[in-house]
């Protein structure tokens, strides 16, 4: 058997590893940096990564042995997928891992910006009893628009149903019988926009999806708007985003995801119409030892030749 290398550089939940070392060696450097990344990247054969490391063209150019990159969550948007394929380095990820984990985070982000949860417990803390200024709004009834009906918006409408809500959805890479069947009502995006009481987005961040609510989207949007993102900072515009919070348009939002990460106490953050989680969507025991268990057996399988379940590129 080869003595294949594998260097993990954001961490991975012991079972992987486990699974890893009973076939090759692991080099553990969980929060190295891009510059000495570049330095020892050489000497693998494999990379396991989450959303931290930037797997850039560079890190391909200075990667001759590398055979496989493990994206051990779903999006792939920190790996440069053009260069892979020139280098002809196989991309997997664990995409059906931490579905639970971030449609569980999002209902819990949509509750705790119509009802504020956050403020009624800090100001609590604080020995305040602001039950007057605490008046929210209802799940029940309402109408959620889901952008990206994929796995994690699915389970997301799922979950909205058992609120009584009603669900649209705008994925323009499904045909409209899938969305039924998947539990929602087909509508174009600016349907989506018009009618929605809360919003919520759910699409992988690419050229296209890159700002899709910005203020013009804003602007089609009901009055009172509620906006939760747990997919990537990138799919809003966030300078738009903060100036329909300051006008009112936008109600509330929670998010889970910045343009820039960590995005410090930027006016977003510190907004107090706005709930923040610092990406942990899929950080949860259970989402993690699975995507672990998932990507250590994807890349071993790679690097033996096996047949694979869920390649990239
Ligand atoms: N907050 C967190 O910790 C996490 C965030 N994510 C993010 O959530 C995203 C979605 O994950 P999944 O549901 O598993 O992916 P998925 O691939 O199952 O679903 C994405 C859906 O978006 C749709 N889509 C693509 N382009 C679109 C566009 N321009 N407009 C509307 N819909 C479009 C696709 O057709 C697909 O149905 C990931 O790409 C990732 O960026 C995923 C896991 C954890
Ligand atoms: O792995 C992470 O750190 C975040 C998870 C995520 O955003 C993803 O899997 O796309």
């Amino acid at each position: 058997m080869p003595e294949w290398k594998i260097l993990l550089t954001d961490g991975l939940e012991q079972n992987g590893q486990d699974i890893l070392r009973a076939a090759a060696q692991v080099d553990n450097r969980a929060g190295i940096s891009a510059d000495d990344l570049l330095k020892v990247v050489a000497e693998y054969d494999a990379l396991i990564v989450r959303g931290r490391t930037k797997v850039t063209a560079a890190v391909f150019d200075a990667a001759p042995r590398l055979k496989v990159v493990g994206r051990a969550g779903v999006g792939v948007d920190n790996i440069d997928l053009n260069a892979a394929k020139a280098h002809n380095v196989i991309v997997v990820n664990s995409p059906t891992a931490t579905t639970i984990a971030v449609a569980e985070l999002t209902l819990g982000l949509m509750l705790s910006v119509v009802r504020e949860i956050p403020r009624a417990d800090a100001t609590m803390k604080a020995g305040q009893w602001i039950k007057k200024e605490l008046e929210g709004h209802e799940l029940w009834r309402k109408t959620l628009g889901v952008i990206g009906f994929g796995r994690i918006g699915t389970e997301v409408a799922r979950r909205a149903k058992a609120f009584d809500m009603d669900i649209l959805a705008y994925d323009p890479l499904l045909p409209a019988e899938a969305i039924r069947l998947r539990g929602g009502e087909p509508v174009s995006l600016d349907e989506l926009l018009h009618r929605a009481d809360i919003i919520t987005l759910h699409v992988p961040l690419d050229e296209n999806t890159r700002n899709l609510l910005n203020a013009e989207a804003f602007a089609k949007m009901k009055d009172g708007v509620y906006i939760i993102c747990a997919a990537r900072g990138g799919v809003i515009d966030e300078e738009a985003l903060l100036q329909a919070l300051n006008s009112g348009k936008v109600a509330g939002a929670g998010l889970d995801v910045f343009a820039t990460e960590p995005p410090g106490a930027t006016a977003l953050v510190t907004h107090p119409k706005v709930v923040c989680t610092p990406h942990i969507g899929a950080q949860t025991v259970e989402a993690q030892t699975r995507a672990a268990e998932d990507i250590a057996t994807e890349v071993l399988a790679a690097l033996e030749g096996k047949p694979l379940r869920w390649r990239v590129a």
